[in-house]
């Protein structure tokens, strides 16, 4: 028996980055959660004109240096400027312009009087307050120049990152692509989802469960199978898929049943590994190659399946991404007993409470438990020596949320 850490490391060892792409930037949106392969270096000055930052009156500082409220100073007005107005205009001294935000400075004004200091005034303006030179104006440039890099390689590409990218003026940019995942659930009891399961069946939730968690990951599922418990065609299934992606997330048939699918159609070759793991759920574990696709067959109870999705698969897919495969984990205190298995580390559903600080196990924690999974938000992480969870004790947790 493996511990899980041994596990852990050698699937995390086994994967790469897969190698960059060149896409078009406008995409952006689509490329969330993916690693830039080389910095991206702004084409443009951002801003790329100086403007002004308020609605208001462009003029010279020095013409408005005596304005007060009860002295204002008062300017004709020489027409306005709305944001988009692409004429290059000039400030004859002793004059404004009325601006809006965003709109180009004409060149001669070095300040923006906002509205609310003045009377608002269309043909003539009247000033009640000074202000400094620069005062409301962004210039041109003052965030970035052309070729400084706005975003460093191995940058994880998110919402905050948009902006920067697209305003750039790059067309294409490099990253490293999703990988491709295809999910196989195995086993002759499994009827598709949306069937009424007979006698001695059971709904296939494990596929559309890993297909979710993959998509939540940020890795793209292109293929989701059923397959019988044969040998043969889990091999030809897994054979075909192999050449259109680089992942394959199989459920089912690991065990040691008379009948074990993947076992039967793989152990024994050089490419595949069935082992058992020191930890509860997810005893049965397989992995292998299959041409240049990474398999991982994992155990078919559900529990087991999304567990060992989340600490085994979940990391190897964030390596292939470019993405460090660390599984996050927050500190949590045990508010409440339970019982873990004697040399196996321990992933328990549990709940939060107490804003977070402290964790309740929730339902049983058999493998085949969908309620009790469904209810749950994190899985508590007890150590493989730990059988009786105590009272305040810290533990490490995993989130089942915002796993991207
Ligand atoms: N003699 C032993 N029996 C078992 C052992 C063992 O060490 N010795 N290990 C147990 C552990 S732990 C686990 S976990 C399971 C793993 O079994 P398999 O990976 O071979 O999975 P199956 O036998 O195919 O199914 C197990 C269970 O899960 C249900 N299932 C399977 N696929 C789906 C699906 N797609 N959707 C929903 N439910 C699914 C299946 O009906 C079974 O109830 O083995 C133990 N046995
Ligand atoms: O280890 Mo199994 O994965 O208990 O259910």
């Amino acid at each position: 028996m493996l511990t899980f850490d041994e596990y852990q490391q050698r699937v995390i060892a086994a994967v790469r980055s897969l190698p960059p792409r060149t896409v078009d930037a406008a995409d952006a949106p689509a490329l969330l959660g993916l690693v830039m392969a080389e910095s991206v270096r702004t084409r443009r000055a951002l801003p790329g004109f100086t403007n002004s930052a308020m609605d208001g009156y462009a003029v010279r500082a020095a013409d408005v240096r005596q304005a007060t409220v009860d002295a204002p100073v008062s300017l004709p007005v020489a027409g306005d400027i709305p944001a988009g107005d692409t004429r290059t205009l000039r400030l004859e001294p002793g004059t404004a312009w009325r601006i809006m935000t965003g709109a180009p400075l004409p060149d001669g004004a070095d300040a923006v009087v906002q509205v609310e200091l003045t009377d608002g005034g269309l043909d003539r303006v009247a000033i009640r307050e000074a202000v400094d030179a620069g005062r409301a104006i962004r210039h041109r440039g003052e965030d970035v120049e052309p070729g400084d890099e706005v975003l460093p390689a191995g940058t994880l590409l998110r919402p905050r990152h948009v902006p920067a990218l697209i305003s750039s003026g790059v067309g294409e940019v490099s990253i490293i692509p999703r990988p491709r995942v295809a999910i196989v659930s195995t086993g002759d009891e499994l009827v598709p989802p949306g069937q009424d399961p007979g006698h001695g069946q059971v709904v296939d939730s494990n596929a559309p469960m890993l297909a979710a968690l993959a998509t939540e990951c940020g890795f793209e599922v292109t293929a989701v199978r059923r397959v019988g418990d044969t040998a043969e065609e889990v091999r030809d299934v897994l054979t075909e898929l192999a050449e259109h992606v680089e992942l394959i997330v199989t459920s089912g048939g690991v065990s040691a049943g008379a009948f074990e699918p993947l076992k039967l159609a793989f152990e024994g070759g050089d490419s595949f590994d069935f082992v058992k793991v020191a930890m509860q759920p997810g005893k049965p574990q397989g992995f292998g190659k299959l041409g240049s696709a990474t398999v991982f067959a994992l155990p078919g109870n559900p529990v087991s399946s999304l567990v060992s999705f989340l600490v085994f698969v979940a990391p190897a897919g964030r390596v292939l991404a470019g993405r460090d495969p660390t599984v996050h984990t927050v500190e949590a205190a045990v508010a409440e007993t339970w019982t873990s298995p004697p040399g196996r580390q321990q992933f328990a559903r549990v709940v939060f409470d107490d804003d977070g600080r402290v964790v309740r196990p929730i339902g049983g924690q058999g493998s085949h438990v969908l309620g009790g999974l469904a209810g749950s938000q994190a899985l508590a992480v007890v150590p493989a020596d730990t059988t009786d969870v105590a009272v305040g004790e810290t533990l490490h947790v995993i989130p089942l949320e915002g796993l991207a």
